[in-house]
């Protein structure tokens, strides 16, 4: 590993806790500083890093990403990038991820979309994190191996997935095919690439409670084309718009630069539905890519 990346694979996650002389695990807490670098937090200065272990052995990086000119409501969270990742990846679960800083009530909930999600174990790096005498008292009784702790002890009496939907539904992580084709072209004229990539986008989208999915896909001025996926939570609120997910990937893997190389972006979701995001991203795109062609395509 010469620079840390969002991605590492399983091999090489190994061999680099290896050469650390430690589990894979345990590895997890020593990245979060060094991913500080790739955080966006233009408004905050704070940046704020998750490293998480996939079932598949994979490591993910999240950050933290802020946009000036926009509500701070539109920023993402370490944590939320994090997960974005892993579905962007379609790593099947999260068990254990390690943070700079105590994660807040939104990502706390956010996270209650995984599988099991009370088992998820987390790591805080910031020594501060447990300096609330209540919340100290509780954390360090439950403390589990190599200071990991469960979410269940950072988040009891969950609202979750399980108040609003039966136990077979497929939650965030798991694999989704929501069947939409694309009816017709509501404005304009796009490069089918792109539109195919938002419908198969929007067809993996998490939208258990709305039953209103939705994709994104945006290409860069190199023509490399990222895309995302909205991702609902029971609390409402905490969902993560499709632009938000799609700017996942164009951070993760457009080299680092700025959102004004995104030239073009197609968004798919359903015609009439009771949530639509065609508003929302339309904004949030002409704030942050002022050049970017925005298309929408209903099915
Ligand atoms: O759980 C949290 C709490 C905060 N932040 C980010 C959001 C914002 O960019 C900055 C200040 O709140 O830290 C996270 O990424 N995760
Ligand atoms: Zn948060």
């Amino acid at each position: 590993m010469d620079r840390l990346s969002f991605l590492i694979h399983a091999e090489e996650a190994e061999s680099a806790a290896k050469r650390r002389g430690v589990s894979v695990v345990n590895l997890l807490p020593l990245l979060v500083n060094p991913a500080k670098p790739l955080a966006r937090p233009p408004i905050s200065k704070f940046p704020v890093t998750a490293v998480g272990l996939g079932s598949s052995g994979r490591i993910f990086v999240g950050v933290n990403v802020e946009f000036p000119g926009l509500p701070l409501h539109h920023s993402i969270h370490a944590e939320q990038f994090l997960v974005t990742n892993l579905t962007l990846n379609s790593e099947p679960n999260l068990r254990h991820f390690s943070v700079s800083a105590a994660p807040c009530g939104h990502c706390r909930q956010f996270l209650q979309e995984i599988r099991d999600a009370p088992d998820i174990k987390i790591l805080i790096t910031d020594p501060n994190a447990f300096r609330d005498a209540v919340s100290a008292k509780d954390a360090v009784t439950e403390k589990e191996e190599d200071g990991y702790v469960r979410l269940e002890s950072i988040l009891p009496h969950r609202f979750g997935p399980n108040d609003l939907l039966e136990r077979d539904v497929p939650l965030l992580l798991e694999p989704h095919d929501n069947r939409l084709t694309i009816l017709g072209v509501t404005n304009g004229h796009t490069d089918s690439d792109l539109k195919l990539t938002a419908l198969a986008a929007a067809n993996r989208s998490y939208a258990p409670y709305s039953r209103c999915p939705s994709g994104v896909a945006l290409v860069d001025c190199e023509g490399r084309v990222y895309r995302g996926w909205y991702m609902e939570s029971a609390a409402y609120n905490p969902s993560l718009g499709p632009v938000q997910a799609a700017l996942v990937d164009f951070v993760a893997n457009g080299g680092g630069g700025g959102f004004e190389r995104i030239v073009g972006a197609v968004l798919v979701e359903k015609r009439d539905a009771v949530v639509r995001q065609e508003h929302t991203a339309r904004m949030l795109l002409q704030v942050i890519a002022p050049k970017c062609d925005f298309e929408v395509f209903h099915c």
